[in-house]
């Protein structure tokens, strides 16, 4: 796998560090995530393949660990508000000088600077700063946030991970660390340029949800059938569209122009009809094979048993047969091998790592009667 002997630790957040965490260690780093001591259980959903330390950093020897742990791994993944990591003297100069080729990435709402650094936030709140969510919904009604995908994970956790494997791949040449400073208000406005920049051939001139890509358009769009699933509909290019006509046995010489704004609520109107005239499988059967870019709406528990997924076993399951995304892209020599055994509970690997990072068996019990670290064990399932 790409990042075998990269290791990454990881303090435990919310949502968009998790996936960070994941992405690096389905790719192969050592990811262990730094948790907190006596909490029943943990809220990362996004643990594959991690190990977890439960450190209490409310104790002066817990921070002494924790920075033994950073300066003697490759990356810092932080998820805290801006400040935190400084007043617990884990600020990324001070790790830096004990280890100059540490990679401290920060990842933030707001960034390190600027006025809002120190507030609290979500996803939508990200969203509404990078100016995306103003350009989401249908139109006449108000902006709305595609669950928490765009900020927390797209601009978030994903583009935290690609500056961490930039940094990566530069420190073999500079031999040096760097500090990425890993904004969700900038990362999800980064994800957004083509909308951006594509408002120079007046992509957007109109207003929200009534252009070509935001539910404006009707051969951009959904529709449902008759027994109550969806179609997506994405026949933009005039090839694809003469397609998607003959898939719903509609006469183009009957109908307006497809480019003509005006029409397009009539337009919508004929192909909300007929579409609702077929079940979801219908239509799929008729459009399987025709280049008329459309597709069914697959649930989660129809996806991995569509054909072309399971073509590509584009889905995996783990030990308990629970079924997620296989990590993507796949790389032709070194493919990500997603860990399928249980995600680890608090406190998990405590010892072990600890072990690994050169403390004595009578340290770690020191310090483990003393509350400064905690280790649990897997229950068995009876
Ligand atoms: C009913 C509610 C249940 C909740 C269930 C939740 C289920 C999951 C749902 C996921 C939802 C995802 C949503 C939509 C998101 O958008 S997640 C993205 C959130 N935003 C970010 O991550 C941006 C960066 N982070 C932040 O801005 C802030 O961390 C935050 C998310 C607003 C939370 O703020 P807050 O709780 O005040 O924490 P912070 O200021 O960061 O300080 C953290 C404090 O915790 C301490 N800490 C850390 N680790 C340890 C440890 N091991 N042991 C002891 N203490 C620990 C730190 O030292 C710090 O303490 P202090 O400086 O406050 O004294």
């Amino acid at each position: 796998m790409a990042l075998v002997g990269v290791r990454v630790i990881e303090l435990a957040g919310l949502a968009p560090a998790p996936f960070c965490g994941m992405i690096l260690a389905d790719f192969g780093a050592k990811v262990i995530r730094v948790d907190r001591t006596k909490v029943a259980m943990s809220l990362d959903t996004q643990a594959r393949g991690k190990q977890s330390v439960a450190i209490n950093l409310k104790t002066s020897e817990g921070v002494a660990l924790l920075r033994k742990l950073c300066v003697q791994s490759d990356v810092v993944l932080e998820p805290y508000r801006k400040g935190v990591m400084e007043k617990l003297g884990l600020g990324p100069h001070e790790l830096l000088k004990e280890n100059p080729r540490l990679i401290y990435a920060r990842l933030t709402g707001y960034g390190q600077s600027g006025s809002y650094a120190t507030a609290a936030g979500h996803d939508i709140n990200y969203l509404a700063m990078s100016g995306l969510l103003s350009r989401l919904g249908r139109s006449g009604e108000k902006p709305y946030a595609p669950l928490n995908l765009l900020a927390d994970f797209a601009g978030g956790g994903l583009t935290c991970a690609l500056g961490i494997v930039l940094a990566l791949l530069e420190r073999t040449k500079s031999g040096k660390g760097q500090i990425i400073d890993a904004s969700m208000v900038e990362g999800a406005a980064y994800v957004g340029s083509f909308v951006w920049k594509s408002r120079s051939i007046g992509m957007w001139d109109r207003s929200k949800g009534q252009n070509m890509l935001d539910s404006g358009a009707p051969f951009y769009d959904t529709y449902q059938t008759s027994d109550g699933q969806y179609m997506a509909v994405g026949a933009i290019e005039p090839q694809f569209y003469r397609e998607l006509l003959k898939g719903l046995e509609l006469d183009a010489g009957e109908l307006p122009p497809q480019m003509s704004f005006s029409d397009w609520p009539e337009l919508r109107r004929i192909f909300t009809e007929r579409f609702a005239s077929k079940t979801q499988a219908d239509w799929s059967r008729i459009f399987d094979g025709i280049d008329a870019c459309v597709t069914p709406v697959l649930s989660f528990d129809q996806v991995s048993s569509h054909p072309h997924n399971q073509e590509r076993a584009s889905f995996i399951k783990d030990s308990s047969r629970d079924e997620s995304p296989r990590p993507a892209p796949v790389l032709s020599r070194t493919p990500a091998e997603p860990c399928l055994t249980p995600d680890p509970v608090i406190g998990e690997h405590t010892v072990e790592v600890l072990e690994e990072y050169g403390f004595t068996s009578a340290e770690i019990d020191q310090m483990r009667a003393a509350g400064v670290v905690e280790s649990n064990a897997v229950k068995a399932k009876l």
